[in-house]
Formats: structure tokens, C-alpha cells, sequence
């Protein structure tokens, strides 16, 4: 379980912020634990600013909301720049489904952070193809504090880290719960693959970078 440092205790001239980082496949608890967080600074009186994706209207256009139906609400934004702008002067910072954001990110969240403001951020470290997915390799990089949460194989019952796509469409971007993916163990997501249902050739798989 995360807890957070407690450099909040410094002085204000010593205080920095920081980045974390929660990572996983689908359904691995990315977005209640990103809520757990964000509940807690709530709690803490600290002022928090949550941010998603406008791309990403599953469940609402608005509110972040996880597989079980936690929520809480965010500002949907189309650029990651406006991010910096809509921040303001806040302590913390959330931020959902990271990877579809452009490559902006990086240098955003590292300016908050520099900021001194508490930078938090969920997002898919893997594709439906089992390759890094978009900025989340640079988010981890340059994170303080990096958290993989897994799911629960679908097929087996293991430990899950990939999101097996069932649906027959090679584009990167496909909105989806479990009618288009489900939760695999390593075993389970290539014995898929090799059954010829899901035989993604990386080349195949549109890169948006
Ligand atoms: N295969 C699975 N493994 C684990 N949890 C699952 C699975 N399928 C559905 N869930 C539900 O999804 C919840 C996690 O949802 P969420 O935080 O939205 O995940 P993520 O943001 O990583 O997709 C779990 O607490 C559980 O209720
Ligand atoms: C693997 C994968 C997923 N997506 C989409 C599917 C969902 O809409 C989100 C992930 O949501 P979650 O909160 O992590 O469950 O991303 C995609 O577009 N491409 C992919 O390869
Ligand atoms: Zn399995």
C-alpha cells in the first residue's frame, strides 16, 4: 500500500514536489487507486485538481469513474499544455488514462513538480499488443514513485499484466471495457496469440509518437 511522504511537514523553501506513478493493465485498480489518493489529499485539505483525456468519455464525460463504479470528478482536457494553465495553484495534481495524452506530458508534469506541486498519474504501461504504451515509459522514468498494480486472469486466475483485446481491430486507440478486453496473465495472453486469434505483428499496430 502507497503512503505518502511527509515532506509536507518542511518548510516552504525546502519543499519540493514530486511525481508518482500507478501502472498496470486493465482492470488492475490503476483508477481506484488514483481515487484512494486523491480522496486522501482531499482529506489533508489540500487543494487537488484532477485531469483526463476529453477522448475518454466511457463511463461519463466528465468523472473519472474505475471498473466498480468509484468516482470522482476531473476536467477532460484535449491537450496535455492545458494542464499547466488549469493547474493554477494547487498541491496535487491527478491525472487519468495518461497514455493517451501527447508526448507534452513529460515536460508538464515535471514542471508542476518543480513547482512543488504533488503530481499523480494512472495510466496502461501496455497496449493491447504487450508494447509500451505511448508516454507512460517517460512518465516511469522521471516518476519519484512507481506503482504496478495487477488484475486477476480471466482465464487462469494468475496474476494479469496484459489487456487482451477481443475484438478484431489492429488501431491503437479502441475505447473499450470487458465486451473488447479482458485481463491475462503472461501465459494466457500468448497462448491467445498463438491460437492465431491475435496475431499482432508490432509493425502492424498504428504508433502515434
Ligand atoms: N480481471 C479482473 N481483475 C481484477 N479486478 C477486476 C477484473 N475485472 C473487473 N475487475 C474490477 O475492476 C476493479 C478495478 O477497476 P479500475 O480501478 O477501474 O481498474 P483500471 O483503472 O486499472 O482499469 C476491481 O476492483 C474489480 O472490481
Ligand atoms: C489495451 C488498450 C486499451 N485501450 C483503451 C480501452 C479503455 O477504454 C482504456 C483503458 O482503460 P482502463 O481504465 O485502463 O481500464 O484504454 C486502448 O485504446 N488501446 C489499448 O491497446
Ligand atoms: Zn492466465
Amino acid at each position: 500500500m502507497f503512503i505518502e511522504p511527509t515532506r509536507r511537514r518542511e518548510p516552504p523553501h525546502l519543499r519540493t514536489g514530486w511525481i508518482e506513478v500507478i501502472c498496470g493493465s486493465m482492470f488492475s485498480g490503476k483508477t481506484e487507486e488514483l481515487i484512494r489518493r486523491l480522496t486522501r489529499a482531499r482529506i489533508a485539505k489540500l487543494n487537488v485538481q484532477i485531469f483526463k483525456p476529453g477522448l475518454d468519455t466511457r463511463y461519463h464525460a466528465e468523472n473519472i469513474v474505475s471498473h466498480s463504479a468509484h468516482t470522482i470528478h476531473s476536467t477532460p482536457l484535449q491537450t496535455a499544455g492545458q494542464i499547466l494553465t488549469l493547474a493554477g495553484d494547487c498541491d496535487v495534481v491527478g491525472i487519468d488514462e495518461a497514455q493517451f495524452f501527447d508526448s507534452e506530458i513529460t515536460e508538464v508534469v515535471n514542471t508542476l513538480a518543480n513547482q512543488g506541486k504533488r503530481v499523480i498519474i494512472a495510466g496502461l504501461d501496455m497496449d493491447f499488443a504487450g508494447k509500451p504504451f505511448g508516454c507512460m515509459p517517460q512518465l516511469m522514468s522521471i516518476a519519484e514513485y512507481v506503482t504496478k498494480v495487477h488484475a486477476i486472469c480471466v482465464v487462469c486466475g494468475d496474476i494479469a499484466q496484459y489487456s487482451y483485446r477481443l475484438v478484431p481491430s489492429k488501431e491503437r486507440v479502441l475505447l473499450g471495457e470487458t465486451d473488447s478486453y479482458e485481463a491475462r496473465c503472461r501465459r494466457c495472453f500468448n497462448l491467445g496469440a498463438e491460437a492465431g486469434r491475435k496475431e499482432w505483428a508490432y509493425e502492424d499496430v498504428v504508433n502515434d509518437e
